[in-house]
């Protein structure tokens, strides 16, 4: 899918613009603090509806106004399939046929709300969209941008990031699992600090008696059920302290449940991305390093790799994790065990990036990361994401910058940079090149 125009109306320092993009290389040039970054990240908003720079929609509004509307239209060519499931040829020649268009309009509406509340409304094709889950993924989107450059040394929630936004693009079903978590997750923490208020040594002696009872080896487990019964049986006194703690212990376990499920599918999703992206990775990087580095890539989970193990035996697993970890959990107020520890591990030559790669090596690493997330986005959803640079030409030496240029060839590429001058004679030499000067908010597609 190809980006074929962005209109932007009171996004951060742009009145109005609309942008006809080019099907290959796309340079947006111009001095510092003129909007060039503002125009990628309303483009990378469009496939992800988040910011690499901010949590808070609010920002992205120009500052005098109250609303703001970024509109994408975007196309995808492709051959159309016969109905023997092959494509069309050219009965004399043998040739393809020619290719067929699909067309997409994205937009996101951003309204200020009082008290810094923001209305948010997502359209598909002029048709409003509930959920953020069902406009991910229909637009792919690669971002390389200098904060980058740090994700293998900054903190793990960094990384988790970096994967939740490969697989949220490439797997539905991550990204509703990963909401759901992460409100199931806000709500076991909430409980827990509840419980914090309440007598610590009738907690835990509760918490022991219905877990013994409910994992009792003769019963089968119906958590729900013994939930229920639980519940009805104590609304006689509902008064009572240690009934309090009871129903408040009931309800945890209930969530946890539902904690250990999703998480167990979380982790065995990115247990899977990971194994697939040691392939694409290992050959970036060798490629960038004359052959002579070997990327490798390791998911760092609680206890065993999940991709070992089915679904049932990681959910069970973690469930016994968090019954062990609850004491620690009841004293620090959250959930210790899960998906939201999770991290990444990068090895170069076998040793650890984190400790001994080189700022040279990190960048060469967080490169092949990049091309390697184009690689993944394109088999698994059949669709060529759009790969948006963010001033990294200066972060990089002319072999890296080559090696760039080489890899995103077949690409629709987004550049900005400062200077033309930084552009390696490989990207200049490239045909279908198309200028933007950035100028205090101002894009002008230019000659160059
Ligand atoms: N909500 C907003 N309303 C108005 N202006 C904003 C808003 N948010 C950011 N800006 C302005 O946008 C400009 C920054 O734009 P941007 O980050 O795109 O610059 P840039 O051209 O990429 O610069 P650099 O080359 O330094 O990275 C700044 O002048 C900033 O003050």
């Amino acid at each position: 899918m190809k980006i074929k125009c962005l209109h932007l109306c009171n996004y951060r320092n742009i009145d109005e613009v609309t942008v006809n993009f080019g099907e290959n290389l796309n340079v947006i040039y111009g001095a510092n603090g003129q909007g060039k970054t503002n125009l990628l990240e309303a483009v990378y908003l469009l496939a992800l509806l988040s910011s690499h720079r901010t949590g808070k929609e609010s920002e992205l509004i120009k500052f005098t106004q109250e609303n703001c509307r970024i509109e994408g239209e975007f196309v995808r060519k492709f051959l159309p399939v016969s109905s023997s499931g092959n494509n069309q040829l050219d009965i004399k020649t043998g040739a393809e046929t020619e290719l067929r268009e699909e067309k997409l309009d994205l937009s996101i509406s951003l309204q200020k709300l009082p008290y810094g509340k923001i209305n948010r409304e997502l359209y598909k094709d002029d048709l409003p969209v509930g959920k953020s889950a069902d406009f991910i993924g229909n637009f792919n989107a690669v971002l390389f941008a200098p904060e980058d450059l740090l994700l293998i040394k900054s903190a793990p929630q960094q990384r988790r990031q970096f994967i939740n936004r490969i697989l949220a693009q490439s797997k539905k079903i991550y990204l509703y699992n990963l909401q759901k978590f992460n409100r199931v997750l806000l709500g076991r923490n909430r409980l827990l600090k509840e419980l914090q208020l309440l007598d610590r040594f009738e907690v835990l002696q509760i918490y022991r008696d219905l877990t013994a009872d409910l994992f009792s080896e003769n019963k089968p487990i119906n958590i729900q059920e013994y939930w229920q019964n639980l519940l009805q049986n104590s609304s006689e006194s509902e008064n009572d302290k240690k009934e309090i703690i009871r129903q408040k212990i009931a309800l945890l376990q209930a969530i946890d449940v539902k904690f250990a499920d999703l998480a167990a599918n979380i982790m065995q999703d990115r247990a899977e991305l990971l194994r697939d992206f040691n392939e694409p990775i290992r050959k970036f990087q060798e490629k960038l390093s004359d052959g002579k580095e070997k990327l490798t890539v390791k998911y760092v989970t609680d206890g065993e790799n999940p991709q070992n193990n089915a679904l049932e035996t990681i959910k069970e697993k973690l469930i016994a994790k968090i019954r062990q970890n609850f004491s620690n959990d009841l004293h620090k107020g959250y959930t210790s065990v899960g998906p939201q520890k999770d991290d990444v591990e990068f090895y170069l030559n076998e040793k650890n990036c984190r400790l001994f790669a080189s700022q040279g090596q990190q960048r060469t690493v967080i490169l092949s990361l990049k091309l390697a997330e184009c690689d993944y986005l394109r088999t698994k959803t059949y669709q060529t994401p759009v790969l948006l640079l963010d001033d990294v030409l200066s972060e990089l030496d002319e072999r890296r910058k080559a090696a760039l240029c080489a890899s995103v060839a077949d690409l629709q590429v987004l550049l900005t940079c400062t200077d033309l001058e930084l552009l390696n004679k490989n990207w200049l030499h490239k045909q279908n090149v198309s200028y933007y000067h950035v100028e205090n908010g101002k894009i002008l597609q230019a000659k160059v």
